[in-house]
């Protein structure tokens, strides 16, 4: 076995930074001071910031599974430097990292189409990390990991903004990351949660039980910062903006630039199945097909866990193919094909339709690589058919996905449309129904627990029955499995316990408090998601959502996710 890194000084040697040696600082970072205000950067991948500590930093908690992942001792945490590192402290770092951390700048599209309009110069050069700052890069255990902080104060990217999160954000973040993975699914993690009580910032929100969708006040919040690690942090929107500037030609170095993003990227996220004696034309294309493959189960994933990026804009879309940016999002309770946790998200990055919204992340990647092969009119075509055969990808993957979910080989349309529309009309809880229906019910009885409303009605009771026994006809004629193997495998495929928001809203309340036992229990609910677990946690965690919380701002849908 490996020996765990015990040690804060240990820890640093181990320090890697690969984007040092292949990407570019901006150029006029060191006449800007401190580049802590918000500016316009025209050149260079990557600014030098350094972070803003967090007064009097208080441990909330840790990864326990990430910890062990990483070989991370759980000794780290009894040292002062290494609470310092990770709350924003750099100040005991050697001078080898101290003077590295670093925020990097991106382009936004919305649902595929460009935006400058966020950007405080409108030139898209304002634009980025607003307040995510990397800290440490290493390879551990043989993977290389980037550590970014987030809420650690402004960058040039900043906005005009204060740079941090707040504690209710982080929380979530904290507990959704590792919650995603433990779901099966790629996504950055969760390293370690640190608060302040020493610096408070406003953030728009809503009054008590109300049913407002927009902010109505001004609430002043805690500060906080979470620790994400992720193989790099290479968003979609990251290699549009150089591949604008590329596009525009505006500066002599912008095809150069954007040619060493992509490079690192293959590098960062595609070396195992992109080889790297290929040239640059083979490089880029094996790229889009990859990411296009990953890309596309993460979205079947979503939709299976019921998870929603209430904002999947192509800045919060991870080149690497995993998920990023636990803000606005939520795990669906009552099931509504359009369901968007986000008041700002709009319908395009609802539920059922994040397929579509992964699509036009794709068109926006795929632009970017262009002008790296403009010059080549075969390499072009064929990237456009990649970008064309998106659909039908996405598609077979969601229908993988769906026969998965009810535990049969093959896709049936008749059958799947049948059975979403009586989840629409019976109003069914999604993780309870799947769950439970994983159980290979005899009749709809068994499947009440998952329901919102009792069912008097004897036509959907019937209704009910009969898809039930069409459903079971299929599961026997598909398979050689017995029924008890089957309702196994479902239950590999279909969550018992995902992150309800009312849940969430417990743990940051208390969180608020002082009370942190809640975050450390839901961690570990949260990371056995399919596991049956005690009859307790079963009792408050596989239930559905209480109907004092329909509509409630803040619970039912959110407004600010930072
Ligand atoms: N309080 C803040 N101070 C400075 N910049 C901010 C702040 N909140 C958000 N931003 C920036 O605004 C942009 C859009 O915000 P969004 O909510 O998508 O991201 P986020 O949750 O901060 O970050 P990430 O995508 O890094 O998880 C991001 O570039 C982000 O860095
Ligand atoms: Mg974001």
């Amino acid at each position: 076995m490996k020996k765990n890194i015990e040690t804060f000084e240990e820890l640093c040697t181990f320090a890697d930074y690969s984007f040092v040696k292949e990407l570019n600082c901006d150029p006029e970072a060191k006449q800007n001071g401190n580049n802590k205000s918000s500016r316009e950067v025209y050149s260079g991948h990557y600014v030098n910031v350094e972070p803003t500590p967090i007064k009097e930093p208080i441990y909330i908690s840790h990864s326990k599974n990430f910890f062990k992942e990483l070989g991370f001792s759980e000794t780290l945490l009894k040292e002062d430097n290494f609470i310092k590192m990770f709350s924003a402290d750099t100040s005991k770092l050697p001078e080898t990292i101290k003077n590295k951390t670093w925020a990097t700048g991106y382009a936004l599209s919305i649902y595929g189409t460009e935006y400058y309009a966020q950007c405080p110069f409108q030139t898209g050069n304002g634009y980025g990390d607003g307040r995510a700052i990397s800290i440490f890069e290493a390879v551990l255990n043989n993977k290389r990991w980037e550590f970014q902080l987030k809420g650690a104060g402004k960058t040039p990217y900043c906005r005009g903004a204060d740079g941090r999160a707040v504690l209710r954000s982080s929380v979530r973040e904290f507990l959704a990351q590792e919650h995603m993975h433990s779901l099966g699914i790629p996504t950055s993690r969760s390293l370690t949660l640190f608060t302040s009580k020493k610096e408070q910032v406003l953030r728009p929100w809503f009054r008590k039980e109300s049913y407002s969708r927009d902010p109505e006040v001004m609430i002043e919040e805690d500060v906080a910062i979470t620790t994400r690690v992720a193989s790099s942090f290479i968003r979609v929107g990251q290699l549009e903006l150089f591949g604008r500037r590329a596009r525009k030609h505006e500066h002599k170095d912008a095809l150069k630039e954007l040619e060493q993003l992509v490079l690192h990227l293959i590098k960062r996220e595609y070396s195992e199945t992109i080889d790297d004696n290929l040239n640059l034309e083979k490089k880029v294309l094996l790229l889009a097909k990859q990411f296009q493959d990953r890309l596309t189960s993460l979205v079947a994933n979503w939709i299976r866990v019921g998870y929603c990026q209430g904002n999947f804009n192509s800045d919060n879309c991870a080149a690497g193919g995993f998920t990023l940016d636990f803000g606005p999002f939520g795990f669906i309770e009552m099931f509504d094909p359009n369901y968007q946790p986000w008041t700002g998200g709009g319908m395009h990055f609802s539920f059922f339709n994040q397929p579509q919204a992964a699509q036009k992340n794709f068109k926006s990647f795929c632009s970017a690589l262009k002008p790296l092969i403009i010059s080549n009119l075969e390499s072009i075509k064929e990237l456009e058919k990649i970008e064309n055969d998106f659909s039908v990808i996405m598609q077979s993957k969601i229908e993988k996905m769906w026969a998965s979910k009810l535990g049969l080989i093959e896709f049936d349309f008749e059958l799947f449309n049948e059975l979403i529309n009586l989840m629409i009309e019976t109003k069914v809880d999604y993780t309870i129904f799947f769950r439970e229906l994983s159980n290979i019910p005899k009749d709809m009885t068994e499947l009440e627990n998952s329901f919102y409303t009792n069912i008097e009605n004897e036509i959907i009771k019937s209704k009910w029955n009969s898809w039930l026994e069409k459903w079971k006809a299929k599961l026997k004629a598909n398979s050689q499995k017995k029924l008890e193997e089957l309702s196994k495998q479902m239950k590999l495929i279909n969550p018992k316990y995902t992150l309800r928001e009312w849940i969430l809203v417990d743990a940051y309340k208390k969180a608020q408090k002082g009370d942190y036992t809640l975050i450390n229990e839901l961690q570990e609910i949260m990371t056995n998601p399919y596991s049956k677990q005690t009859k307790e946690i079963e009792k408050r965690y596989y239930s559905k959502k209480p109907s004092e919380f329909f509509g409630i701002a803040g619970v039912s849908h959110v407004s600010c996710s930072s």
